[in-house]
C-alpha cells in the first residue's frame, strides 16, 4: 500500500484532499490526521458510524475518543495504534480485527486502512478509511455455527449409519444357524437342498425357534441372494392394511390413501418375499395370494392395471396350517401351493444339546452389542439351561442370557436368576388347543355370516367368502353350533 502524494500547487490547507465532495459522498468513514495525530477531516459516513459529530472531534485526538480500548475492554495505548504508527514511520497499514467505540459506549468491528499522506515528498499526515464489518462478522459467525451444526449432524448421521449397518448385519449378515444336534444338521441339509431352487417353502415351528433365520438362509444361499429379501409379518396388520401392504394401493383407493404406494410384492420383484405368520391372512388376501403364485400377477388395491412380478415365495407359520384348512380358515388350494417344500424347525426342548453352541453364539453377539467381555456361562448355569423346557425357544434363551449379561459384573455368567415357569409351550404345530381354535373358528365364521347377512351360498355368500363349499360351511355351522339369531 502506497501513500497519497499531494502536489505543491494544492490550494488546500494542510493535506485536505481536493475533492471533498466525493469523500463526503462515499459510504466508508474517512478521517484525516495531521502530524500531531489530531483530526483535520471527518466525513459524514464516519459521523454516522461512530455517533461523533465532526465538530466534536476536529482538532482532537481520535484514538482517545473511540479507539481507546480493545474489544475485551483492556486499555489500547496510543503507541500501539497502527494509525499513529503510520504517522511516525510513513508505512501504510490494513487492519481488520479491531473495534471502534461509538459515542454511546457501544462498539462495532471495523476494517480500516491507514495511509500516509505526503506533500512535496514530506509526510504531512495520515488518512484512515474504515468500514463497519458487523454484518460480515455476523455472517462469518453464522457460517461458523452452521458449519459446526453440519459437522455435528454429519457425525451423528455417521454414527447412526454405523449403528444401523450393525443392526442390518445382525439381521442379514451373519445368518449362520448354530447347533450340532441331528435335527439342526438335518435342517441345514434341507435348506441347502432347496435354497437354490425356485420352490415355494413353508417353514413351520413354534415361536422363537428360528423360522425367520431359516428364511434368511434360504434367500442367502439362493440365486436371488443379490436381490431383495422382503419380509412381511402378516399378523402385524389389520386385514385391510395387510392387503394394501402386500399389493400396494392407488391414490384414493380408500380413506387415508393419499398417495400411490407400491406393495411388498412389487418391492420384492426378482427377489424373495417372506410372509411370516401366513395363517393370519384373510380369505380374501388368500385368494389374491393364490393368484400371484399361480400367475405371478396382481392388481394394486383400487386399480385395474395388472402388475407382473417374478418372486420366490417363502412362508412361515407357528400354526398347524392343515388344521386351519380343516377348520375352513385357510384355503386348501393355497395350502398345497405353499407347502411345496415343508421345513419344520424343531422346538429347543427337543434339541437341548444345541444349547452350549447357541449360548456361545449369543454371548458373542451380546458382547458386540453391549460392549461386554463375557466369556462363558458357568458349568452349573449351563446345567440349569439344559434342564429348562424353553417354551419361548431360542428367543427366550437369548433374553435370559441378555438379562444376565446386563446384570452380571463377572465375565462368567452364573445364571442364578429364576427361569420362566415351565408353562406349556406356545400354540404350536403339535400343541394347539382345540378348545381355543374352535372358539376362534366359530367367531370368524359368525363374523363372515353377519357380513353377508347370513347368506350361505351364491357368489356373494359366506361359503364363497370363506373359500368353502356351501355343504362344508353348513356342516361346520352345525358342529360349532352356529345359528342365525331370530
Ligand atoms: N439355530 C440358531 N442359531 C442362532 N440363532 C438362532 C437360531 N435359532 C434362532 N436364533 C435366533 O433366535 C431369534 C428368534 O429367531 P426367529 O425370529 O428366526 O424365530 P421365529 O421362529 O421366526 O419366531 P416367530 O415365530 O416369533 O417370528 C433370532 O434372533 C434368531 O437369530
Amino acid at each position: 500500500m502506497t501513500g497519497i502524494n499531494l502536489n505543491a500547487s494544492s490550494a488546500h490547507d494542510g493535506f485536505l484532499p481536493e475533492n471533498q465532495l466525493i469523500l463526503n459522498a462515499v459510504s466508508e468513514g474517512i478521517y484525516g490526521f495531521n502530524l500531531d495525530g489530531n483530526a483535520v477531516f471527518i466525513n459524514p459516513a464516519a459521523e454516522r458510524m461512530t455517533g461523533w459529530k465532526s465538530g466534536e472531534l476536529l482538532g482532537k485526538n481520535i484514538h482517545d475518543c473511540h479507539h481507546h480500548s480493545h474489544l475485551d475492554g483492556s486499555h489500547y495505548p496510543k503507541e500501539d495504534c497502527p494509525i499513529y504508527n503510520t504517522l511516525k514511520d510513513g508505512i501504510a497499514r490494513e487492519i481488520s480485527h479491531e473495534v471502534f467505540w461509538r459515542k454511546d459506549g457501544s462498539s462495532f468491528p471495523v476494517h480500516y486502512t491507514s495511509t500516509p499522506v505526503y506533500k512535496d515528498g514530506h509526510l504531512i499526515g495520515v488518512v484512515a478509511i474504515f468500514r463497519d464489518i458487523s454484518i460480515q462478522k455476523q455472517t462469518e459467525q453464522s457460517l461458523r455455527q452452521a458449519l459446526q451444526q453440519v459437522q455435528a449432524l454429519s457425525e451423528k448421521l455417521s454414527s447412526e449409519n454405523q449403528y444401523l449397518q450393525l443392526e442390518l448385519a445382525d439381521k442379514t449378515g451373519d445368518v449362520e444357524i448354530s447347533g450340532t444336534s441331528s435335527q439342526i444338521k438335518q435342517l441345514i441339509g434341507q435348506i441347502k437342498l432347496v435354497a437354490n431352487t425356485e420352490s415355494t417353502v413353508l417353514i413351520s415351528g413354534e415361536n422363537g425357534t428360528g423360522k425367520e433365520l431359516v428364511a434368511r438362509n434360504l434367500h442367502k444361499l439362493s440365486n436371488r441372494a443379490d436381490k431383495p429379501l422382503v419380509c412381511v409379518n402378516c399378523a402385524a396388520f389389520s386385514s385391510n392394511l395387510l392387503e394394501s401392504e402386500l399389493f400396494g394401493h392407488e391414490k384414493g383407493a380408500y380413506t387415508g390413501a393419499t398417495s400411490r404406494r407400491k406393495g411388498r410384492f412389487e418391492l420384492a420383484n426378482n427377489g424373495t418375499l417372506f410372509l411370516d405368520e401366513v395363517a393370519e391372512l384373510t380369505l380374501e388376501a388368500q385368494s389374491k395370494l393364490l393368484r400371484v403364485i399361480q400367475e405371478q400377477e396382481f392388481e394394486r388395491v383400487g386399480s385395474s392395471d395388472t402388475i407382473k412380478v417374478d418372486i420366490r415365495l417363502i412362508t412361515a407359520t407357528h400354526h398347524d396350517l392343515l388344521k386351519r384348512v380343516e377348520q375352513g380358515l385357510f384355503r386348501m388350494d393355497l395350502y398345497y401351493r405353499l407347502n411345496v417344500f415343508p421345513i419344520f424347525v424343531p422346538p429347543l426342548r427337543d434339541r437341548l444339546s444345541d444349547i452350549p453352541e447357541l449360548v456361545s453364539h449369543i454371548i458373542q453377539e451380546l458382547n458386540r452389542k453391549l460392549g461386554k467381555k463375557i466369556t462363558r456361562v458357568s458349568h452349573k448355569g449351563l446345567q440349569r439351561l439344559m434342564q429348562h423346557t424353553w417354551p419361548g425357544n431360542v428367543r427366550e434363551l437369548q433374553n435370559v442370557i441378555e438379562r444376565e449379561s446386563i446384570l452380571s459384573q463377572s465375565q462368567v455368567l452364573q445364571l442364578s436368576q429364576q427361569l420362566a415357569p415351565e408353562s406349556s409351550p406356545n400354540e404350536t404345530v403339535k400343541s394347539s388347543s382345540d378348545q381355543s381354535l374352535a372358539a376362534m373358528e366359530k367367531q370368524h365364521i359368525t363374523k363372515v355370516l353377519q357380513e353377508t347377512h347370513w347368506r350361505i351360498s351364491g357368489p356373494t355368500g359366506s361359503a364363497a367368502k370363506l373359500g368353502l363349499p356351501s355343504s362344508t360351511l353348513r356342516s361346520r355351522m352345525k358342529k360349532l353350533n352356529i345359528t342365525r339369531p331370530v
